[in-house]
C-alpha cells in the first residue's frame, strides 16, 4: 500500500474550496509508487490525481510542477498542474507539499512492441524540444556528482567482482564525461527516469508521460539511453531486442535528428544510464531512508544490463 498520508473526502474538500474544481466528490488512495502518497480524486469538473510529496521539499517542487506545466502548454502528452486561486501549484496538506493534476487515460504497456517503442520515440523527442525555452534550472541530482558521492557509501557492502565493476565504469565514466562529445550533447530538461511504469497508453496510442519527479537539466542522449535501457530490452536478460530499439530510435531521430557527437557517445551513455540506476539501487537496498516503506528495486537488474552493454554493442543511433 503507497498511501503514507491518508487524506480524507472532509480534507479533500476543505482542500478544494480553493481550486477551482467545484465540490469534491470522491477519493481513493492508489496503491503503485513508492516515493508518494497518490490519490485518484473525484471533482464535479472531472477527475484528477492528487500527490502528496513525502521525500520532496517546497523548495524543490516548483522545477518539477512548473515543467509539466510548461510541456502541457506546448501539446506534450504530460498531467497539467491545476494552480490553486492563488496561482500556486504546490499548497501544503497535512504539513506536506502536495498538488493537484490532471489525470491521464489508460494504463502502463508492460510488455512494449516495436508500435509503443516508436511511440514513445517520438514523444520524447519532442518533449526535449519543446523543453528548449524552460527557464527554470536544476542539475540532474541523480547525475555524475551524485555517482561520486554514492560509490564510497554502497561499496563496503559489495563483494570483490562488484565492486570492481563499480570501480572500473566509475573511471569509465569519469573519463567520457571529460572528453569533447561529451561536452558538444545537447542539453535541457530531462525525464531521467522514463521506465515502462511512467507512460501511459491506451491501446498502440500514448496518452502521457508523468513521475516527473527526477526531471533535472541534463544531456538529451541520457534521456534517449534510460528509455532504451527499460522499454527495449528483454526483462530477464537486460539483453537489447534490435526492432525494439530501431522503432524508438528512428521515431525519435524523425523528430529531433541525432548529431555526430551522439553518435560516438552512444554506446558509453547506455553504461551510463545503467550505471546511474544500478547505484540508486543499491543505495535504497543498503542505505535506505526511513520515509521509505516499500521493497527496494532488485540491484542484480542493472548490473546485469551495465554487464551486458559492456560486452554487446547495442544498434547505433542510426539505421
Ligand atoms: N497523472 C496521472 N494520471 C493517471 N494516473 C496517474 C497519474 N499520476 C499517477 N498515476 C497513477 O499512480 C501510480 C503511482 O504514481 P507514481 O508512479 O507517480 O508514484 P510514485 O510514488 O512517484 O512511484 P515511483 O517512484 O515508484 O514510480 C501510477 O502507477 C499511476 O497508476
Ligand atoms: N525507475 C526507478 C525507480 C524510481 O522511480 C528504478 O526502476 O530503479
Amino acid at each position: 500500500m503507497a498511501v503514507f498520508t491518508a487524506v480524507t473526502l472532509d480534507d479533500l474538500t476543505l482542500l478544494l474550496k480553493k481550486f477551482p474544481l467545484g465540490n469534491a466528490i470522491g477519493i481513493k488512495g492508489i496503491s503503485s509508487g513508492i516515493e508518494n502518497s497518490n490519490f485518484f480524486i473525484d471533482t464535479e469538473r472531472g477527475e484528477y490525481v492528487l500527490t502528496i510529496f513525502e521525500n520532496l521539499s517546497f523548495a524543490q517542487l516548483p522545477f518539477y510542477l512548473q515543467l509539466m506545466r510548461h510541456l502541457a502548454e506546448r501539446g506534450v502528452l504530460v498531467p497539467a498542474p491545476v494552480p490553486d486561486e492563488a496561482g500556486e501549484l504546490v499548497v501544503p496538506l497535512h504539513g506536506k507539499p502536495a498538488a493537484i493534476v490532471s489525470k491521464l487515460e489508460g494504463g502502463s504497456q508492460m510488455a512494449p512492441q516495436p508500435v509503443h517503442c516508436a511511440a514513445v520515440g517520438t514523444m520524447l523527442a519532442t518533449m526535449h524540444m519543446a523543453g528548449r525555452d524552460f527557464a527554470l534550472q536544476q542539475p540532474n541530482l541523480r547525475g555524475l556528482d551524485w555517482w561520486n558521492d554514492t560509490t564510497p557509501l554502497v561499496l563496503p557492502f559489495l563483494d570483490e567482482r562488484n565492486a570492481h565493476l563499480l570501480r572500473a565504469e566509475m573511471h569509465f565514466q569519469s573519463a567520457f564525461a571529460a572528453c569533447d562529445h561529451y561536452h558538444h550533447l545537447g542539453r535541457g530538461p530531462i525525464h531521467a527516469d522514463l521506465f515502462r511504469n511512467n507512460v501511459m497508453f491506451v491501446g498502440e496510442r500514448l496518452t502521457g508521460f508523468f513521475d516527473f519527479y527526477f526531471a533535472g537539466c541534463d544531456t538529451w542522449l541520457f534521456d534517449v539511453a534510460v528509455t532504451v535501457n527499460d522499454w527495449c530490452i528483454d526483462l530477464g536478460s537486460g539483453v537489447l531486442d534490435p526492432a525494439r530499439v530501431r522503432a524508438l530510435l528512428d521515431a525519435y531521430h524523425a523528430v529531433r535528428p541525432f548529431t555526430a557527437d551522439e553518435q560516438a557517445a552512444w554506446q558509453p551513455m547506455l553504461r551510463a544510464a545503467a550505471l546511474r540506476f544500478w547505484l540508486s539501487r543499491l543505495y535504497d537496498l543498503y542505505l535506505p531512508r526511513e520515509a521509505e516503506m516499500l521493497t527496494p528495486h532488485d540491484p542484480t537488474h542493472f548490473e546485469r544490463i551495465l554487464r551486458e552493454r559492456i560486452a554487446t554493442p547495442a544498434p547505433g543511433l542510426l539505421a
